[in-house]
């Protein structure tokens, strides 16, 4: 266990997704603001992945432990992940600039700490903004890959999983006596796939922030419902330590504008030199089938594998 960081404090946040990575602070020297953008795409492919058999079913038995426990106990949905390692011949800013490049429109970032490492990605997922006295944070979760001149056909498990999320962020803020504003739901492109979406608004006193921060995370777009027995069957069987992957990373208390906009850590990987290990999930209710599972960290996996 490592001490918390002060959410009062300025700087960029990285926070990890459970309290046994230490949570950190980059402090800026000097912060430059572009002001168009120069990046060109380069680099960027159709990335084929191949994956073992094995690596296959690994991950299948994972999620039909994941269905039965959810179908006889208190368990309503539990988000499972897996790393993925890949050789990349790049350097990390060359990786950077690919992923600038080919997602505009994603919270794109490369940090280093010397005791930690090095991380990139390209993140489609808001945690929360605050601006003066008003925040935002969204409901992301159900997943479909995108097909250009379609509409997507979202099933009644992509539409429950997110009305999770949407319900539980609700919940946890009205607990502290905060109201919100729900949008309704909306798709929205990330990548090669398409989400499910609500936003929630709403106001804060400033002394709140951190406090609205410790509510949101982890959310069950990265973790389940209920949130310890979530907490509990990933520790327990998902066989490997997320780190920094689905954590949460930004600005905190920028101080030119008083803003905090953080973003779930997801798309990412961890950059080891030579190779790169990229992370993926998604979310498993009573309904999921193991291999349209697979298939969606597949999907996912695109994201990031196009850039190396
Ligand atoms: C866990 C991931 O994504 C999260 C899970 C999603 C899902 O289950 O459909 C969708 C978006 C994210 O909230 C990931 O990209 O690795």
């Amino acid at each position: 266990m490592y001490a918390p960081v002060d959410l009062t404090r300025s700087g960029f946040i990285v926070s990890p997704f459970r309290k046994d990575n230490p949570a950190f602070m980059i402090l800026p020297d000097r912060i430059v603001e572009a002001t168009d953008q120069t990046t060109k795409i380069k680099g960027v492919t159709t990335a084929e992945s191949t994956e073992s058999v094995e690596e296959a079913n690994r991950y299948k038995d994972l999620v039909r432990r994941a269905v039965q426990t959810i179908r006889k106990g208190n368990l309503k949905k539990v988000v499972l992940s897996r790393p993925m390692e890949v050789p990349t011949g790049k350097s990390a800013l060359e990786i950077f600039e690919s992923l600038l490049a080919a997602y505009p429109s994603a919270f794109c970032y490369c940090w280093y700490h010397p005791e930690v490492g090095c991380w990139l990605g390209a993140t489609p997922e808001t945690l929360v903004h605050f601006s003066k006295s008003e925040f935002r944070t969204v409901a992301l979760a159900g997943t479909l890959k995108k097909e250009e001149g379609k509409t997507p056909a979202w099933g009644p498990k992509e539409k429950e999983e997110q009305g999770i999320v949407t319900d539980y962020i609700r919940a946890a803020l009205s607990e502290m006596g905060i109201k919100t504003e729900t949008s309704a739901v909306e798709t929205v492109a990330a990548g090669s796939l398409w989400h499910l979406k609500t936003t929630l608004t709403g106001k804060v006193d400033s002394d709140q922030v951190g406090e609205v921060i410790r509510a949101l995370h982890p959310t069950p777009a990265v973790c389940g419902i209920p949130l310890k027995e979530a907490q509990n069957f990933i520790r327990e069987n998902e066989g490997y330590a997320r780190g920094y992957y689905t954590g949460y990373l930004g600005e905190l208390h920028r101080e030119k504008e008083g803003e905090t906009r953080l973003f779930v850590n997801l798309r990412c990987m961890e950059f080891l030199g030579d190779r790169a290990r990229i992370f993926v999930g998604g979310g498993i209710t009573a309904s999921s089938d193991e291999q349209k599972e697979w298939e969606e960290t597949r999907a996912k996996s695109q994201t990031v594998l196009r850039v190396l």
